[in-house]
């Protein structure tokens, strides 16, 4: 650790959810439409202003998120009504996703407002105490009304979309079909029409600390090579994953070495942990030392990828909201709220939250100690 104060770490942490993404597409059992879109409601009302909602691919790849036109046509026709800003976004794996994505705009006289100079402002985030962990915290609301009494809407969200590469060819094969080249001129045509709709692109690097097929020691400089082919490309930030959670303390701050040796600027990175080894809070507190502010996190810890047999849930976003509140990081989330959303999800998932923090802070409130 470098940092001796908490003062030093006190900037504001984007969070971007995928649970209703990353978290879902992994999962064996259905997940019912209504499901997914009280998800994103719940968690829309959770102060989070970034949230994956689905991807544009085709169903005989990922069945689980065949339901994804309805949830951004839903989105469209009845957008929560948050006072933030949400840019929801979407995964597509080529034109043809981006395509769909547009159709539906079209079909419903749908436009992106035009893209700022920078993402929105979030809210105020927790006071002090609350940011600690230290304060009475009060709970919003019975997890079953979270949803059903939003507050007024100030402001318009977004549509975003996520094209993505891998640092390894084994990886890129099975994930996309494709080459590790092939997924980068895939990219080309994907961004034009990006930005003739006004729409974000978030590019991520798969497999960056540790590769299914090929193993823990992927290339650094190749992740970094990646990176960099990506902004230049016109992304707007790339989010640098490790798929498998394989990444260890040593081998993140060399990657995030690596990255800045390269010219890659902090402020254009997002970090997206995986936590099957445990390392993931570790590896965030070296990718905030490094000076990247965006991490990728899913309620309830929920997670994987199709293609990365073994690996599990991402970080938990109630363990990395904690986390960074106690470092007194602003993140403008509402930790009850969200551990609200994890403990409802799992629970409709059937599957063990892995929110630690989510389901102590939970227990101490309903024990009355907070
Ligand atoms: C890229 C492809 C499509 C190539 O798959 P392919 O089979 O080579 O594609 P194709 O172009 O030959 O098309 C095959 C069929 O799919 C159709 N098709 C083609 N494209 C689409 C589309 N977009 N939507 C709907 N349908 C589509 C196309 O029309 C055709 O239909 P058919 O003629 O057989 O009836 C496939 O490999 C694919 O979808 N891969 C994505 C797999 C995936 O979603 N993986 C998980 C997400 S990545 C991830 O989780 C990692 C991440 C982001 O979280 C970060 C991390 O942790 O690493």
């Amino acid at each position: 650790m470098t940092y001796t104060s908490r003062q030093q770490l006190a900037d504001h942490v984007r969070i971007v959810e995928v649970g209703a993404r990353d978290g879902l597409q992994n999962e064996k059992k259905s997940i019912s439409l209504e499901n997914k879109l009280e998800l994103i409601r719940r968690l829309s009302s959770t102060g989070l202003t970034h949230i994956e909602a689905g991807s544009f691919v085709p169903a005989k790849w990922v069945p689980q998120m065949a339901s994804t036109s309805e949830i951004l046509t839903d989105l469209i026709q009845k957008p929560p009504a948050e006072t933030q800003p949400i840019a929801y976004n979407y995964l597509v794996p080529n034109i043809r996703g981006l395509e769909n994505l547009v159709k539906i705009f079209q079909q419903h006289k749908h436009t992106n407002p035009p893209l700022q100079s920078d993402y929105p402002t979030p809210p105020p985030s927790p006071t002090p105490e609350e940011a600690a962990g230290q304060g009475p915290i009060t709970s919003t609301s019975n997890p079953n009304e979270m949803s059903s009494t939003p507050s007024p809407s100030t402001t318009s969200n977004t549509t975003e979309i996520s094209l993505f590469a891998a640092a390894t060819e084994s990886f890129s094969q099975r994930n996309t079909n494709c080459s590790i080249a092939e997924s980068l001129s895939r990219s080309i045509p994907i961004i034009d029409l990006a930005r003739r709709h006004s729409i974000r692109v978030r590019g991520y690097v798969s497999v960056a600390l540790g590769c299914p097929y090929e193993g823990p020691d992927v290339d650094p400089h190749k992740v970094a090579e990646l990176t960099c082919q990506l902004l230049e490309m016109g992304c707007d930030e790339v989010s640098v994953a490790d798929t498998t959670g394989m990444g260890t303390m040593p081998r993140t701050r060399k990657l995030m070495q690596t990255l800045k040796d390269a010219g890659v600027l902090m402020e254009d990175v997002a970090l997206h942990f995986h936590d099957t080894y445990g390392q993931a809070l570790v590896n965030t507190v070296v990718g905030l030392e490094a000076g990247v502010r965006v991490f990728d996190s899913s309620v309830g810890g929920l997670g994987g990828c199709p293609y990365s047999k073994g690996a599990t849930g991402n970080v938990s976003s109630e363990d990395i909201i904690h986390l960074l509140h106690s470092l007194g990081c602003e993140t403008g989330v509402d930790l009850v709220k969200i551990a609200e959303v994890g403990e409802w999800i799992t629970g409709v998932v059937g599957k063990a939250n892995e929110g630690r923090a989510g389901k102590a802070t939970l227990s101490r409130l309903r024990e009355g100690t907070e």
